[in-house]
């Protein structure tokens, strides 16, 4: 079901690189008993910052979680360009506030991937580690524990956390939901500063500022794809009065 395709299955038109970082097609995708996805198809450019946008239900995280491979699809065809295995940002909500974790700790579980959990981190993990959290501006917050942090402190060391994973694939659920405007702003900048130095982001998200600014957006509604391509062609005043309108 799911794939890796190389430059050879996707031969591009001129000889440059594929620019596909992601690819699906008639993808569809739910849980027992509730389908929620239908046959969506759209390609994710690589080095860009992609935006889910859709209301509440629509289907964003479920979509990420088929990207992520922690949902299996049930039909239809996806495939990833060459790189790395995704790093998954879960949505804050997700991740209890009261788990006895550190900052610190909880960055350096972005290295279990590679190095197992619970085992001792190599030099180069720290250095990882140290890296990401500076990027992030948490890096004095290392020794506290996640409820002690601000919900932006604690967003920035989640995002932090699929940092120290190492991906050139970053998939954030809702990265700046509940904070406030100047926190998200922060992470979007943060976001935007990691596309230019060569990940690949998507992002679900309710800031509609934060999906205009992105490179492209995959309007959900009901989870069908209702719209794709660039924000300003997307996310019309028509679109979004028509996606949110009460049933
Ligand atoms: N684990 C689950 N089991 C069953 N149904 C689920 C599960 N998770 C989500 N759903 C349902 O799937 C549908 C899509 O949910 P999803 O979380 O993907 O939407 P979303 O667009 O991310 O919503 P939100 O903006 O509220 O986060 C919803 O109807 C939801 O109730």
């Amino acid at each position: 079901m799911t794939t890796m395709f190389n430059n050879k299955s996707l031969p591009p038109p001129d000889g440059a690189p594929a620019k596909e970082r992601v690819r699906f097609r008639d993808l569809s995708a739910g849980y027992p008993g509730r389908p929620v996805l239908r046959q969506l198809s759209a390609d994710i450019t690589a080095l860009s910052m992609t935006a889910l946008v859709g209301p509440n239900g629509s289907g964003k995280s479920t979509l990420l979680g088929v990207l992520a491979g922690v949902i299996t699809a049930t039909s239809g065809r996806l495939q990833y360009g060459r790189g790395t295995p995704p790093a998954f940002v879960p949505q804050r909500g997700a991740v209890g506030d009261t788990l006895p974790l550190t900052a610190r700790q909880t960055v350096e579980m972005g290295r279990w991937g590679e190095r197992g959990p619970w085992r001792r981190l190599t030099r180069r993990d720290r250095a990882v580690v140290d890296s990401a959290m500076e990027r992030l501006g948490v890096a004095d917050l290392g020794a506290l524990q996640l409820g002690e942090l601000s919900g932006g402190q604690r967003q920035r060391v989640l995002i932090a956390q699929g940092l120290a994973q190492r991906s050139d694939l970053l998939l954030l659920d809702e990265p700046t939901t509940g904070l406030d405007p100047g926190a998200r702003r922060r992470i979007t900048a943060l976001l935007t500063g990691l596309v230019a130095d060569g990940t690949t982001v998507v992002q679900a998200t309710h800031d509609l500022e934060a999906a205009r600014s992105a490179d492209a957006c995959l309007l959900l509604g009901d989870g069908r794809l209702v719209g794709q391509g660039p924000p300003a062609q997307v996310l019309t005043p028509e679109a979004l009065s028509r996606i949110w309108q009460p049933a």
